[in-house]
């Protein structure tokens, strides 16, 4: 299984349907050249995940313009697409950061709405709604287990996703540049934790005025970086095995020896 992650660069100079057209381009390029079978996308990175006096105003609702532009570049290239997060506009008029996951038909294949919100007690914390719903995305290949930016900090999120079948993370980011050892020992961390792939996927530019730390990351399920990419925009791209979940659970079985936090005790 290939996968190729776009680290696109954020900057407030670029207008969002700039940024639109420009992302769209970029999937169909990469899908072209690479032939990889999933494509990942940033956190937020119409508005940037810290523009936050964006998000009100280019809030989508669920089948807007970046779901459509985003579902048309999977089907034209036939790839998987995690189309990173969007500001989604509920019904009720609550917003939420939603990631967006298509199949190579361009079908919604899952929505997944950010559990933990970034800034105490201001920023997205009190601009977004919580997500309450964990989500995995069965592909051919792989089982994916969706989870967003801030959430690389709560593990039991990603416990929860293990046990329901996840195998790859899949972690769209706008993490900012002052806390990027944090990025990448988290992503280590989930990864050996949980014997799974974490594919990271981050943003470079600055918006809100917050410098992004880019470095957007591969690791495999023994917590061996496979990629990781500089400050800026790039493209990176990996093959994965995802037998080699299975085959790290089985060699070294420490998931067997979870003892708390289960339904029924193992022993
Ligand atoms: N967009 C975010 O969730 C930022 C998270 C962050 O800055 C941190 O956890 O540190």
């Amino acid at each position: 299984m290939r996968a190729s992650l776009i680290q696109i660069v954020v900057d407030e100079d670029e207008t969002v349907n700039s940024r639109r057209a420009r992302v769209s381009s970029l999937v169909r390029e990469v899908a072209g050249r690479e032939r990889p079978d999933l494509v990942v996308l940033p956190e937020l990175w119409t508005t940037g995940a810290f523009a936050y006096e964006s998000f009100a105003s280019e809030a989508e609702p669920l089948k807007g313009l970046t779901y459509e532009a985003m579902a048309k570049a999977a089907s034209d290239t036939g790839v998987w697409l995690h189309a990173g997060s969007v500001p989604e506009q509920a019904p009720d008029g609550a917003l939420y950061n939603t990631s967006l996951v298509f199949s190579p038909e361009g079908e919604l294949a899952a929505s997944y709405r950010k559990i933990h919100r970034f800034g105490f007690d201001k920023g997205e914390a009190v601009l977004m709604s919580a997500g309450s719903q964990l989500v995995t995305v069965r592909t051919p290949t792989a089982t994916l287990g969706l989870a967003t930016c801030y959430d690389l900090r709560f593990p039991e999120l990603f416990r929860g996703l293990v046990d329901a079948g996840a195998e790859m993370f899949v972690v769209p980011a706008g993490w900012p540049e002052r806390r990027r050892e944090h990025w990448l020992v988290l992503a280590r961390a989930r990864a050996i934790e949980d014997q799974a792939y974490v594919l990271a996927c981050g943003t470079g530019g600055t918006h809100g005025g917050v410098p992004q730390a880019g470095h957007s990351v591969v690791v495999d399920p023994w917590g061996e970086v496979l990629a990781q990419a500089g400050d800026g925009e790039e493209v990176l791209t990996v093959d994965l095995d995802p037998a080699k979940v299975a085959a790290t659970r089985e060699q070294f079985p420490a998931l067997k020896d979870r003892l708390l936090g289960l339904d029924e005790p193992r022993r």
